[in-house]
């Protein structure tokens, strides 16, 4: 990470979108015969960073592919401002300003500045042939996404690998190139999917602290799967919690902390202490 606080924006505070409220309102999710969420709903703050937890197979990963329209809610909606999301292809909720980073990261080909590209294709106004053809308009307009997509490179802490082939790319770096492909969106919702898996512990601060430097940049809103509480309980505004597909609590970190039906679903009895900031329900946590 670089000591850079802020993402040079093209548009102004004044001039910048309005951020929508998310809400999922009611939504279950059944594959034959098993519920993976059921009767969920949550509301996501503009500008909040709002973290998603619950123990393996709690619904976490059917939501955000519910959130984005890889899968369709079996019932309930899903809204952002006035968008109705629910039955969206994920190519129009993208174009609708929701961004999505994965949990396992698939890039392997082209340099970073070519992932980043990918991310600005929805921005695209030029279309296939005018920049095939390299048409005056279309190269201005590839130029200007490249300076942007290497704006938001340095960000990241990227900046001095914008060029490099992604498969050189440290575990840690290239978790980076997926979170800033999805900025390269300029997303008012990012989904982060498990953004520090995976990571080690100098990695995950780093992170952390991206994420809450993202944030305070663009003033988004921010959804976040990951297992690591510390993290979670540090950074987030909210936190809803799932247990078999089911909302079992919400608040701020400190009150889901104090949840005893929360302390139960992470330790099996409401007898122990809450989910502690420095637990994780899968790898270690960053502190
Ligand atoms: N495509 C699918 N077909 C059938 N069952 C599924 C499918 N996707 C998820 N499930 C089931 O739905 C339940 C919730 O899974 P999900 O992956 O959403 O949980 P999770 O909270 O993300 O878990 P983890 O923390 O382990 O990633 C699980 O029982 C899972 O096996």
């Amino acid at each position: 990470m670089t000591g850079t606080t802020t993402i040079p924006v093209t548009q102004t505070a004044s001039t910048a979108p309005a951020i929508p409220v998310l809400s999922v309102e009611q939504v279950t999710v059944r594959f034959a015969g098993l519920t993976a969420l059921d009767d969920v709903s949550f509301t996501v703050a503009p500008g909040s960073i709002h973290a998603l937890i619950g123990p393996n197979g709690a619904g976490k990963s059917t939501s955000f592919n519910v959130l984005s329209g890889v899968y369709r809610a079996t019932s309930g909606t899903v809204r952002f401002g006035d968008a109705l999301l629910t039955g969206l292809m994920p190519h129009r909720i993208a174009e609708l300003g929701v961004a999505r980073t994965f949990q396992n990261i698939v890039l392997t080909a082209g340099t970073v500045a070519d992932n980043l590209m990918l991310g600005r294709y929805t921005l695209t106004r030029a279309g296939f042939a005018a920049t095939a053809l390299r048409l005056p308009g279309a190269v201005r307009e590839q130029r200007r996404h490249r300076e942007r997509a290497r704006e938001i490179a340095e960000f990241v802490g990227l900046g001095a690998r914008f060029e490099t082939p992604v498969g050189l790319l440290s575990y840690g770096e290239r978790k980076r190139v997926e979170l800033a492909r999805a900025l390269c969106m300029e997303p008012k919702l990012l989904l982060l999917d498990e953004p520090v898996a995976g990571m080690n512990t100098a990695e995950r601060k780093a992170m952390a602290h991206t994420i809450t430097a993202i944030r305070r940049a663009l003033g988004i809103s921010i959804l976040i799967v990951e297992h690591d509480m510390g993290m979670i309980m540090r950074i987030s505004d909210e936190v809803t919690v799932l247990d078999f597909g089911r909302r079992i609590g919400g608040g701020t970190p400190q009150q889901v902390q104090r949840d005893p039906a929360v302390i139960r679903a992470y330790l099996g009895t409401g007898d122990h202490a809450a989910p502690a900031a420095n637990r994780t329900t899968d790898g270690d946590g960053a502190r």
